[in-house]
C-alpha cells in the first residue's frame, strides 16, 4: 500500500491534546450559545463568551415540593460552591432593576409573577458579573413546563438538576417546624435544624404559607406541574431523598454536581491495569479488548516495542489496555516521557491469601496443554490430575518474591498515578470487569474537597 492510499497517520499526541484541553466541548458549547443567541457577528461574540470562560461554573437547579429542604440545600451549596442563589424573592428583590419594580408591583398585587416576567428577571440576573464568573444556583425555578421551555429558549442551560422527593405526608408534618432569620434568611426548624445562639433562636419568626392547609394546596399545585418540567431535563436530572437528615442530603447533592457528564466528545480509552501478579490484569485485560475492541497489550512488551506498538494505528485509534506495566515509577516515568498517558489507572486490589491460592493451585496438562486450577477448575479425571505440571513460577516461594516486589513498587506508582480507581479484584471476574468498565465509560470524579 503506497503513502497515497496509506490510512492517514493521527499523530498519538493529537486526541491526547483534545482530552487534555477539553476541546470538544469547548467547542461543543461555543456552538450551543451560537445557535441560541444567534449573534449578527458571531466573531466578537465567540470571543466573548470565550474570554468569559464559564462553561465549568456551577449552574444548578434545585427542584422539590414545599418543605423538601430546597432552600436549605441550595444554601448550602451557594456557601460551599461561593456561587449565587436566585429565588423568585430575592429576583424582585433586587435594587437598581427597573424590572424587579416593575414585578414588585405586579407581586404585591397578585401574590404571584408572571412567567414572562419571572424569566425576564432571571435573563437580567444572569447577565451580572458574579453570575458570569461564579455561576447560579436556581431555588424551585422554574415552577411550570412553560417557564422550563422559555429559560431554554434563552440558552439559560443547568449542567445539573436536583429533585428533592419526600413523602406529602413528612413534609406538612416537616413545615409546621419551619423558621426563619428574618435577619439572615436562613432556613432553620424547631426539630431538625435549631441554631445554637440564643439571640437567633430568640428572633426566629414562622414564615407565611406554612399551615397544614397552605403546604397540603402546595403540594398539588407542585405535583401537578413536576412530571411536565421533568422531561425537559432528560440526561442531567438527579432525584435525591430528602426524607433524611440535612447533612445527608446535602453531601448528595454536593458529590452529583460535582460530577461530569459523559460528554459526546470522541474518547479513545488508554487503560493500564496495576495490580500484583494473580490479580486479574491478564484476564480483565483480554474481557476489556474483547468487549470494547481495544488492544491488549501483554507486559512481555520491552518499552522500545512498546513505543512502537502504542503509536501504531489501531491503538491510536482503538484505544489500548496495558497491564503489568510500568512495574516501578522509572518504567511510569518512562511511558509518559514517550507520550503515552493512560487516562484511566486501575489498581486491582486482592489479598495476599488470594494470590497464593490463585497461583500456586494453578496446573497445565502437558497432554492436551489445558489450563487447570485445583479448587476453581478442576480436571475431570484422576488420570489427567496425575500428569498435571506446575509452572515453576508458580511456586509459592516464588510467588512471594514477585509479590515483595510488586508492594515495595506499589505505592510509589499509587502516588504517581494519582486519579487512579482502585478495584476489590478478589471477586468474581465479570464483577470486577464491570467495576472497570463503569470506570472507563463514567468521567472520572472530581475529588470532593
Ligand atoms: N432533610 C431535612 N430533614 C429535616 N428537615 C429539613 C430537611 N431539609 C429541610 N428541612 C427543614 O424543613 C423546612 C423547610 O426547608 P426549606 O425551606 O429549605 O424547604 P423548601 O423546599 O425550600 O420549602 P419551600 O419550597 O416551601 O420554600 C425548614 O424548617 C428546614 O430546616
Ligand atoms: N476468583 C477470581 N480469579 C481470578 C480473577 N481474575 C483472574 N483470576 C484467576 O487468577 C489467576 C491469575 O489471573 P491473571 O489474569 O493471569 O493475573 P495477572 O497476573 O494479574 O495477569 C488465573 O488463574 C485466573 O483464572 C478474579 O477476578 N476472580
Amino acid at each position: 500500500m503506497d503513502a497515497t492510499t496509506a490510512p492517514h497517520h493521527i499523530p498519538p499526541e493529537m486526541p491526547q491534546y483534545g482530552e487534555t484541553y477539553h476541546v470538544f466541548e469547548l467547542m461543543q458549547n461555543l456552538l450551543e450559545q451560537l445557535l441560541i443567541h444567534q449573534p449578527k457577528d458571531p466573531i466578537p461574540f465567540m470571543i466573548s463568551h470565550l474570554q468569559q470562560d464559564n462553561d465549568n461554573v456551577p449552574k444548578i437547579v434545585i427542584l422539590g415540593p414545599p418543605a423538601s429542604g430546597k432552600t436549605t440545600i441550595a444554601m448550602w451549596l451557594c456557601k460551599h460552591l461561593s456561587s449565587n442563589l436566585l429565588t423568585v424573592e430575592n429576583l424582585i428583590a433586587r435594587e437598581f432593576s427597573s424590572l424587579a419594580a416593575v414585578a414588585r408591583k405586579h407581586y404585591q398585587k397578585m401574590r404571584k409573577l408572571s412567567s414572562t416576567l419571572l424569566v425576564k428577571l432571571i435573563q437580567e440576573r444572569l447577565k451580572e458579573e458574579d453570575c458570569v464568573r461564579r455561576g447560579w444556583i436556581l431555588d424551585g425555578i422554574p415552577e411550570t413546563r412553560e417557564q422550563a421551555l422559555m429559560i431554554q429558549t434563552l440558552g439559560i442551560t443547568p449542567r445539573h438538576v436536583i429533585v428533592l422527593s419526600a413523602p406529602d405526608t413528612v413534609l406538612i408534618e416537616r413545615n409546621l417546624g419551619k423558621r426563619i432569620d428574618p435577619q439572615t434568611g436562613e432556613i432553620y426548624h424547631t426539630t431538625f435544624d435549631w441554631p445554637s445562639e440564643s439571640d437567633v433562636q430568640n428572633r426566629l419568626l414562622v414564615p407565611g404559607g406554612v399551615s397544614e392547609l397552605e403546604t397540603a394546596r402546595g403540594l398539588l399545585e407542585y405535583h401537578r406541574n413536576i412530571v411536565r418540567i421533568l422531561p425537559a431535563y432528560p440526561q442531567i436530572l438527579k432525584v435525591i431523598n430528602a426524607d433524611q437528615p440535612c447533612v445527608d442530603v446535602f453531601y448528595q447533592a454536593l458529590t452529583y454536581v460535582q460530577t461530569n457528564h459523559r460528554s459526546n466528545a470522541p474518547f479513545t480509552p488508554r487503560v493500564l491495569l496495576c495490580g500484583p501478579l494473580g490479580s486479574g490484569k491478564s484476564l480483565q485485560a483480554a474481557l476489556l479488548a474483547q468487549k470494547y475492541g481495544l488492544v491488549n497489550v501483554p507486559d512481555s512488551i520491552i518499552m522500545k516495542v512498546l513505543s512502537r506498538r502504542l503509536s501504531q494505528q489501531d491503538c491510536v485509534q482503538k484505544g489500548w489496555v496495558l497491564h503489568g506495566f510500568p512495574k516501578d515509577l522509572d518504567q511510569a516515568h518512562l511511558l509518559n516521557s514517550l507520550g503515552y498517558q493512560p487516562n484511566r489507572v486501575f489498581f486491582l486490589n486482592v489479598p495476599f491469601d488470594s494470590v497464593i491460592e490463585r497461583l500456586t493451585l494453578r496446573r497445565v496438562d502437558p497432554v492436551t496443554g489445558e489450563r487447570y486450577h485445583l479448587m476453581y477448575k478442576p480436571p475431570a479425571t484422576m488420570e489427567i490430575q496425575a500428569r498435571l505440571l506446575q509452572n515453576p513460577k508458580d511456586t509459592e516461594e516464588q510467588v512471594r518474591v514477585k509479590m515483595d516486589l510488586f508492594y515495595r513498587n506499589s505505592v510509589e506508582l499509587e502516588e504517581f498515578y494519582k486519579r487512579a480507581i482502585t478495584v476489590n479484584a478478589d471477586q468474581d471476574p465479570y464483577t470486577v470487569f464491570e467495576y472497570i468498565e463503569s470506570g472507563i465509560i463514567n468521567p472520572l470524579p472530581k475529588k470532593v474537597p
